[in-house]
């Protein structure tokens, strides 16, 4: 059948009413990723104007080649690559009416043998088996997907362990250690070959974790970038949690806060920022009409880009429980603790998500008089 996205028609398999992954003839192509490939145009239209160098555009996993006819059509020399020999053949066709070229390669091999400006990563599961390869094939931006968000998080603790090379912990800011621990291995990766990895867009839901990351072939940068790894030490009582950038966490016995002796460390982990703010606001802006889910893009681009920095985020619905009140709305608990004088912010990724930087003490005592 054929499928279009953002002005671009392809043939896919099987895309009925979900990813095509559960037959193993079929080639994958996932209508649920739609938002995650109109956010991918979005950002190879911000980034020609950022790095009027980049030029080159490899999916490294290409299945249906949908992504990268999506790239070919907005001008990039699109690659779509894939080990598997129907896919090749699929790509081929749907890349031919935008130009652009599929390969039938390993990811690990075709990118440890030349450079692409633009790589993306989007395999089953972790990236980490590729990221070697694709930090050493990728001259600008690496755009990588994940999509074992258990490990991520921390939920499936030992395979989160083994893929990441960090502690993930299972709280409830899943999206944001998920995406932390991500981007902590990603950058780490990077570093051990003298390059600086730097998020410049990055957002998650409930199936995946996405990022990209500039990356700057320069070993002083790259050390710098480690300066952003740390630890958050959460407390399962009170919920407080603290984070600490360095390499070694200063692990606390009980809580400074309640006393309680548990509490979890994760790390180590990216602290800093997850995206550039002007550059995300840019993305959103190159957000058109013609995508499926422009909607739901530009709204979540917006999001993003006035995010606090925040490692972690609160559920104000956990902390209302916690606290035995009523739920009120987002804005309204929001505005109250930006007018108590604390930073605060919706986050992209849940509708009762927010960050602040006030401690949670500090939470309930200015929004008291809500509800
Ligand atoms: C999630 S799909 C890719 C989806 C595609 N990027 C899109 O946007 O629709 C993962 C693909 O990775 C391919 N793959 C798995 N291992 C690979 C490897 N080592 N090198 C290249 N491709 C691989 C699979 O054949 C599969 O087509």
């Amino acid at each position: 059948m054929e499928v279009t996205e953002g002005g671009v028609t392809v043939e896919v398999e099987g895309a009925r009413d979900g990813a095509s992954e559960g037959r193993a003839d079929e080639v994958f192509y996932n209508p649920e990723m739609e938002l995650n490939r109109d956010v991918t145009v979005a950002v190879l239209r911000a980034y020609a104007e950022r790095e009027s160098r980049a030029e080159t555009y490899l999916d490294a996993m290409a299945a249906s080649g949908v992504r990268a006819a999506r790239a070919a059509a907005e001008g990039y020399d699109a690659t779509a690559a894939d080990v598997d020999d129907d896919a090749v053949a699929l790509a081929g066709r749907n890349l031919a009416p935008y130009g652009g070229e599929a390969l039938q390669r390993d990811a690990n091999a075709l990118l440890h043998e030349g450079f692409f400006d633009v790589v993306d990563v989007d395999p089953y599961g972790s990236p980490m088996p590729f990221a070697d390869a694709a930090v050493a094939g990728t001259r600008n931006l690496l755009c990588v997907t994940a999509t074992d968000t258990a490990p991520l998080c921390g939920a499936h603790f030992d395979s989160g362990v083994r893929r990441y090379d960090t502690v993930p912990r299972n709280t409830e800011y899943h999206p944001e250690m998920g995406l932390r621990v991500l981007i902590g291995a990603l950058v780490r990766r990077a570093a051990s070959r003298d390059k600086a990895a730097v998020p410049i867009c990055s957002h998650v839901s409930r199936h995946y974790a996405r990022t990209y990351l500039e990356l700057e072939a320069n070993a002083t940068d790259a050390t710098a970038t480690l300066e952003e790894l740390g630890f958050v030490h959460h407390c399962e009582d009170c919920l407080e949690r603290d984070h600490e950038f360095g390499r070694l966490p200063d692990v606390p016995e009980d809580c400074p806060h309640c006393g309680s002796n548990r509490v979890l460390t994760a790390g180590p982990i990216w602290l800093g920022p997850v995206a550039d703010a002007g550059f995300t606001e840019r993305v959103a802006d190159e957000v058109t009409d013609d995508m499926g889910e422009a909607a739901r893009a530009r709204s979540m681009l917006q999001t993003v880009a006035a995010e606090l920095d925040t490692p972690t985020h609160y559920d104000q619905h956990r902390l209302c429980k916690q606290w035995t009140r009523p739920a009120v709305g987002m804005d309204e608990f929001v505005a109250a603790l930006r007018e108590a004088g604390f930073a605060a912010s919706h986050a992209h990724y849940s509708g009762t998500a927010f960050k602040s930087d006030a401690t949670v003490a500090e939470m309930r005592e200015a929004t008291a008089e809500l509800g």
